[in-house]
């Protein structure tokens, strides 16, 4: 199945004995808990007066005429009958209040911390209440109950009288000292409190008495005038006086009580929320998280079916004789220069095997290495890739192609559990690694791709298997793509998914971008949604979309603030080398800025290209792309472009492909995707019911906008100087020429030769020919250009 499965919505998390209802529904369960409360109470005191008369009624329940005494009639004479007379007597009463508690917090929507605390405490103490009942009221049973009585018997007949006594007193003791904290020296303090109480009443009668003579004028002197220095006012109302301060014996006590060691309960601070986040969990009680594939709630993901089985029906024939062969024929090969092999081991891929090679002790494996191509050749073969050692392993690999490949589908990997599992933000299923097992990466943690591979390798395919994993995993409000495609035919198919999961300019028709202009004013348009973003993500204090888009589920950001669901953006550049050469620095300045800064903000690149020469993947670009796929190439250098490794040359080709992330190099067998199964998904995603339009990306106003001859000299371009000099030194007006040397898009380097014009270095327009240079020499150039700054 290839279906998403759709994880639940997550609820809020429990606390304690925590109500994850609506807070209308705890009202109204809050309420009926209250009056069911006041119902049981009312029939427990009406049971003691009525029990007797109304014993007989309790099998008359069905009877209609039958009346019984209870305050609450044939109810609450069953109930009283089971809680009172059957239960835990007298103690029954806890369970009313209990009942009227939890009521009254639901009602109020009060912090319910502890409610499970006071109802195992509650139920402790029926328990102990009723036996004790039962101890002492023996003789009345309805006292203690049936439970109380019962257990009263039971008790008596293996401990006797004092035995219960003793063990009612620990009960006691373990409720005292458990629930309310209480201590023996709590004793202590009470009787010295009470003395002290005791002791100052008798001074202050004594003071009073009408033989003090002290008393009523001494307090009126001693009062201290208060002068306010501000004000200049006497007597302003201050801290009350210490009536006995020469009181001694008052005092003693209390140093009494600091030598003790005195037992303190310290409570539970309760962490105050932030007004935010209570309006938010209001918010999510009310209306639960904030989904965003609501809008297309509807959405179906592609079915598995869309996609072909390409001939396999699942495992890899294994070819007895040619392992045999190949095994034969390393083990000759190294045994004719004099290396021993202690032990080979072969794991067989879909299209190549890997020969593991243990040597004997002693053999430098630098021997080995440097037979790398002698080995090739015993071999015979295509595509053999040495690694020696393998990292992490002591072993040498040896990887040969196998005679007949196994095409691996893009359905056995997308059906994969791995794939399925993948707890991934933007998981791709790339193919099968050498051991046969799913390949499975995150684009969000890549966070930008390289491809590269000469032509018919399998470049496009691999575009492919990347778009359809995010197509099979993601819903079109969490992914959405700009699609680049200057060959105009490779992604064409994708446009009937253009309401669903593309972005594009506000202006523009076509959602797949052909033409350079337009590349350029996109990635301009990225930077600045990429500027927007980080914007949002300040003031959301969050340093990645996953948390700002977390924060916003919860409801805790506020759309009228300009927060909104972000998506993740994937940019797909086909044939990148084609953009770079016409249009340079232009489009390298806004990629290279983008890869630096937008793997936080959500904005992931993934460019393709067939010439991995060093112009095209500049040291820039390589150094902001950490993620690297090589087909096959035609030489080394090109794998050591696209790698910084070599075996990229050694590759078979269809498909055949090395993946790096830093280090280690993994030889990948890419799954297949074939137009046909693209063109079934996107018809199958473009029938659904889609947004009103693409995702629209900021708008950009491109520099190139005005076309006026009259220049102001502020608005010239940077490399304004710079072009005028090489046009004077080379003294030919051409745009190409600034194009090539100053390494600019054909746009810009058009604008500078007006800009030129403007400034009458360059004469006007001449059809073919070149443009007529002014200025004969850097000199005249140096002093045109200063005089024009006066
Ligand atoms: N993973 C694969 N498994 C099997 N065959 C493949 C695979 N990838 C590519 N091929 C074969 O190679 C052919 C060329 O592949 P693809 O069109 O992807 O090459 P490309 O590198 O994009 O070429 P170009 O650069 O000219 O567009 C495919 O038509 C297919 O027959």
């Amino acid at each position: 199945m290839a279906k998403k499965v759709r994880k639940p919505k997550p609820k809020t998390v429990k606390k304690g004995m925590g109500f994850s209802m609506s807070k209308q529904n705890k009202i109204i369960v809050g309420s009926l808990l209250v009056l069911l409360s006041i119902a049981l109470f009312f029939s427990f005191v009406s049971f003691y007066f009525t029990w007797q008369d109304d014993q007989s009624m309790l099998t008359e329940f069905a009877n209609r005429n039958a009346e019984a005494k209870n305050l609450l009639n044939k109810f609450g004479a069953s109930v009283s009958h089971f809680f009172m007379y059957k239960g835990f007597g007298l103690a029954s009463f806890v369970l009313p209040f209990l009942m009227c508690l939890t009521g009254l917090y639901m009602f109020l929507g009060i912090e319910k911390k502890g409610l499970l605390k006071k109802w195992i405490w509650g139920l402790v103490f029926i328990l102990w209440l009723s036996i004790a009942l039962g101890f002492f009221a023996y003789d009345n049973p309805l006292w203690g109950g049936l439970v109380g009585y019962e257990m009263n018997d039971f008790l008596q007949d293996y401990a006797g009288k004092i035995g219960v006594l003793l063990l009612l007193l620990f009960g006691l003791v373990f409720i005292l000292v458990r629930l309310f904290k209480f201590s023996p020296e709590d004793i202590g303090i009470y009787f010295n409190k009470k003395r002290t109480a005791l002791s100052s009443e008798f001074k202050k009668d004594k003071k009073e008495g009408p033989n003090d003579k002290f008393t009523s004028v001494e307090t009126e002197e001693e009062i201290p005038v208060i002068i306010d220095t501000y004000t200049h006012k006497e007597n302003i109302p201050h801290l009350e006086q210490e009536s006995v301060k020469d009181d001694f014996e008052v005092t003693m006590p209390i140093e009494e009580e600091v030598e003790k060691d005195l037992s303190m309960e310290v409570e539970k601070i309760v962490e105050e929320k932030e007004e935010v986040d209570n309006m938010a969990s209001k918010l999510v009680d009310d209306f639960g998280e904030f989904d965003p594939t609501l809008e297309l709630g509807n959405y179906k993901f592609p079915t598995i079916e869309l996609l072909d089985q390409h001939g396999v029906s699942g495992s890899i024939t294994i070819n007895q004789e040619e392992l045999e062969d190949n095994k034969n024929k390393i083990v000759d090969t190294l045994k004719n220069y004099k290396i021993g092999i202690a032990q080979i081991k072969a794991t067989i891929g879909p299209t190549v095997t890997l020969y593991e090679i243990v040597p004997e002790a002693g053999v430098r494996i630098s021997k080995i290495k440097n037979l790398e191509d002698d080995i090739a050749l015993s071999l015979a073969a295509l595509g053999i890739r040495i690694i020696a050692p393998i990292p992490g392993k002591g072993t040498i690999g040896i990887e040969v192609p196998n005679k007949n490949a196994t095409t691996v589908s893009m359905r056995s990997v997308i059906a994969s559990s791995k794939f399925q599992k993948a707890e991934m933000e933007l998981p791709i299923a790339f193919g099968k690694t050498i051991s046969n097992e799913t390949f499975v990466v995150d684009l969000a943690k890549m966070p930008h791709m390289l491809m590269a591979g000469a032509t018919g390798q399998g470049k496009s395919v691999g575009l492919n298997a990347v778009l359809t994993s995010l197509l099979y995993k993601k819903h079109p409000a969490e992914v959405k793509f700009i699609l680049v495609d200057p060959k105009k035919v490779e992604l064409t198919l994708y446009n009937k998914i253009e309401r669903h999961f593309l972005a594009k300019l506000p202006d523009s028709e076509e959602a797949i971008i052909t033409d350079n202009t337009k590349v350029i004013h996109t990635l301009n348009s990225l930077c600045i949604e990429m500027d927007n973003r980080y914007e949002l993500l300040k003031h959301a204090m969050v340093r990645n979309l996953k948390e700002y888009n977390t924060k916003f589920k919860a409801r805790k950001l506020n759309p009228n603030d300009g927060h909104k669901f972000l998506p993740y953006i994937v940019l797909v550049i086909d044939e990148f080398a084609d953009l770079i050469m016409t249009a340079g620095k232009e489009v390298e300045t806004p990629i290279a800025r983008l890869a630096q800064l937008a793997r936080a903000i959500g904005i992931h690149l993934i460019i393709a290209t067939q010439r991995p020469s060093v112009n095209v993947i500049t040291g820039i670009i390589k150094a902001n792309f950490p993620a690297r796929i090589a087909f096959r190439v035609t030489s080394k250098i090109d794998s050591r472009t696209i790698l910084d490794a070599q075996g990229a040359d050694q590759l078979i080709g269809r498909g055949d492909m090395l993946y790096t992330q830093g280090n280690d190099v993994t030889r990948i067998q890419c799954a297949f995707v074939d137009t046909p199964e693209v063109a079934k998904i996107t018809e199958y995603i473009g029938s659904q019911r889609a947004y009103p339009q693409a995702y629209e990306l900021p708008e950009y106003v491109g520099e190139d906008s005005g076309t006026s001859i009259d220049y102001n000299i502020s608005d010239r371009d940077a490399m304004f100087r710079d072009a005028a000099e090489v046009i004077v030194i080379a003294q030919q007006g051409s745009a190409s020429l600034i194009q090539r040397k100053l390494k600019l898009g054909y746009n810009r380097a058009g604008r500078i030769v007006d800009q030129l014009e403007a400034a009458g270095i360059v004469g006007p327009f001449e059809g073919s020919k070149a443009r007529q240079v002014l200025v004969p020499d850097l000199v005249a150039l140096d002093q045109l250009l200063n005089n024009e700054g006066r």
